[in-house]
């Protein structure tokens, strides 16, 4: 099948998983349209056919994909398009994300095709996969893109095949994170937190603070501080280490799933 157009789409508060995705791009000899989940914005209404190849990618919340995610893809519809997920995750584990990601989509009219779990720096305790992806993961990454391009120029129009993915039907619980970013004495008021915060978490006339029950931790306030004037507490982040850190020790090679 030619297809027409491929299309990026991610949600990447901390931007490791926008990285993953863009690095697609040049793979595809169709024209690459991006859409940037990121932002609060209202959902996207784009419909797609079956000469389209939609390429998402979401971070690992809790094992299972943000459920903001699917407040702005309520609206979007397949008609048997092929879809690539791609989880990227902090080396503790993504369990149930593309499965979920992949069976939202399959109710939306599109075909999970492939998949892939790639790691990447832990967004919350960034000394976690510190690093990652690497040239390493790249490679693997790469060939794996080049693979699904190739299987798409000899697919069927309108057949594409699912594949299978890893992942409990019954998704893992995850209610969030119940600590939110602090502000400290450094703030200048500069709202660039209130720019990148992907869920209007943050009021642009009181910068210093956290709505909390809108926050979701996601970590894009305290990556795009330019005075490191926000940042989860101390003892919020000796928590998470010590919860995840004996998952996370061991290095994980990213996962491909054709
Ligand atoms: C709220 C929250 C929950 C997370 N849960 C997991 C998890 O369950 N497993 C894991 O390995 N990494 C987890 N991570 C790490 C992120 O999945 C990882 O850093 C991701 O690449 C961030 O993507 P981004 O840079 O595009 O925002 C979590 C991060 C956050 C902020």
């Amino acid at each position: 099948m030619e297809l027409k157009q491929s299309t990026l789409m991610y949600f990447s508060p901390t931007g490791s998983t926008a990285q993953v995705i863009r690095s697609m791009a040049d793979h595809s000899a169709a024209p690459v349209s991006e859409v940037n989940l990121t932002p609060i914005q209202d959902p996207c209404r784009r419909s797609f056919d079956d000469r389209e190849l939609l390429i998402i990618g979401v971070p690992v919340f809790g094992g299972r994909i943000p459920p903001v995610v699917k407040d702005r893809l309520a609206y979007i519809k397949g008609a048997d398009t092929p879809a690539v997920v791609v989880a990227t995750y902090g080396n503790r584990h993504y369990d149930d994300a593309l499965r979920e990601l992949s069976d939202f989509l399959s109710a939306k009219g599109f075909v999970t095709i492939a998949g892939a779990a790639v790691v990447t720096r832990h967004s919350i305790v960034p000394t976690i996969a510190e690093g990652r992806p690497d040239e390493g993961d790249y490679a693997a990454f790469n060939a794996f893109t080049e693979q699904v391009f190739e299987r798409i120029a000899a697919m069927e129009q309108g057949h594409p095949e699912a594949v299978t993915l890893p992942g409990n039907p019954e998704y893992k619980d995850f209610k969030g994170i119940p600590f939110k970013p602090i502000t400290n004495m450094d703030c200048v008021a500069c709202c660039a937190c209130v720019a990148v915060c992907p869920m209007g978490a943050i009021p642009m006339d009181s910068p210093s603070k956290t709505i909390k029950e809108k926050c979701i931790t996601c970590m894009a306030c305290v990556w795009a501080c330019p005075k490191n004037a926000r940042a989860l507490g101390k003892m919020d982040i000796l928590f998470t280490k010590q919860h995840i850190g004996k998952t996370a020790k061991v290095h994980k090679n990213p996962e491909f799933f054709l």
